[in-house]
């Protein structure tokens, strides 16, 4: 089933990362269903407010976002693809504020990390951590804040009326996110899928995962990544989330027939296409680019 105009639900505001990947994702044609937290996009996913989540899940400086493996493992809802969105962080306040006139720097806290090189030069900056990005653009904006800037991406200098004072703040230009995209079970669309999201324990014995590893390796299956994540309350038990992807169907139903005899508690969070475009720093006038743009004047005349 395909949805016209998709309420996709995120955890912030519009013009975060989050919104920039759910637009990067589905186009310009989307309702965003802000959240106070990652829980509440679930939430309102099962309450069917939102046809879909966005959600963040590793981040090439700050790595995983576990407590969001978990909520994927409770909620169960499917997941249906990926993307992988460049962060780039520029630096922006008031119209007419003056970068002396700086005295604190909101962000959320990856957003901060990933322009350390930068703050290092002015250490009397006093940094102040949020919630998200856009939030901090948004609060300098409502409450015409001349004594700080806010770390965020061009949406949000365009969409709250800010001026960039610098561009590209961020210390590695090649950083990124990887969102990965949920719904509920009866949405989702069959497409040919060339990547999986796994969850399974292995008994804690000599060579349990490695067998489990190997059957990819024998199937010509690459494993893209691994995480463990301890069982609560359970010594030595880890739930394993490996991601896998392959170029022929057979391979990857081989490889999950074997491992199943091999593994408990096994779980497919979902089968979906990968995202291949190389996370690039370069902005390209890109079609997401300019959708973006076109969303932002769609909003700002709604
Ligand atoms: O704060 C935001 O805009 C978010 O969406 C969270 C985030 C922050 C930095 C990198 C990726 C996601």
């Amino acid at each position: 089933m395909k949805i016209e105009k998709p309420k996709v639900a995120i955890q912030g505001i519009r013009a975060s990362f989050h919104e920039e990947a759910a637009i990067r994702y589905f186009g310009e044609n989307i309702e965003t269903i802000e959240c106070n937290s990652f829980k509440q996009t679930f939430e309102s996913l099962k309450k069917r407010e939102a046809d879909y989540v966005v959600m963040a899940i590793e981040n090439s400086i700050a790595g995983s976002i576990l407590p969001n493996y978990t909520l994927l493992l409770d909620y169960g809802f499917p997941v249906v693809g990926e993307i992988y969105l460049p962060i780039q962080l520029h630096l922006m306040a008031l119209p007419g504020v003056k970068f002396e006139d700086i005295k604190y720097v909101t962000s959320h806290p990856i957003a901060l990390r990933q322009c350390v090189d930068f703050f290092d030069e002015y250490p009397h900056l006093k940094i102040v951590e949020s919630s998200d990005t856009a939030a901090c653009a948004k609060r300098i904006r409502d409450e015409q804040l001349t004594d700080t800037v806010a770390v965020a991406n061009a949406l949000a200098a365009q969409l709250y009326g800010l001026d960039v004072l610098e561009r590209r703040i961020e210390s590695n230009k090649r950083n990124f996110t990887r969102f990965l995209i949920m719904t509920q079970h009866d949405n989702v669309e069959k497409k040919p899928a060339n990547k999986a999201s796994l969850c399974f324990q292995v008994s804690n014995k000599v060579g349990a995962l490695a067998k489990v590893l190997n059957i990819f390796a024998e199937e010509g299956v690459n494993m893209s990544k691994i995480q463990s994540m301890p069982i609560l309350g359970k010594r030595n038990e880890y739930n394993f989330y490996v991601d896998i992807e392959w170029d022929e169907q057979k391979q990857y139903d081989t490889s999950i027939r074997q491992i199943l005899k091999y593994t408990h508690n096994f779980n497919i969070l979902g089968e979906y296409e990968r995202h291949d475009d190389e996370p690039s720093s370069t902005p390209k006038p890109h079609r997401a680019e300019r959708s973006i743009r076109k969303y932002i004047n769609i909003r700002r005349n709604a």
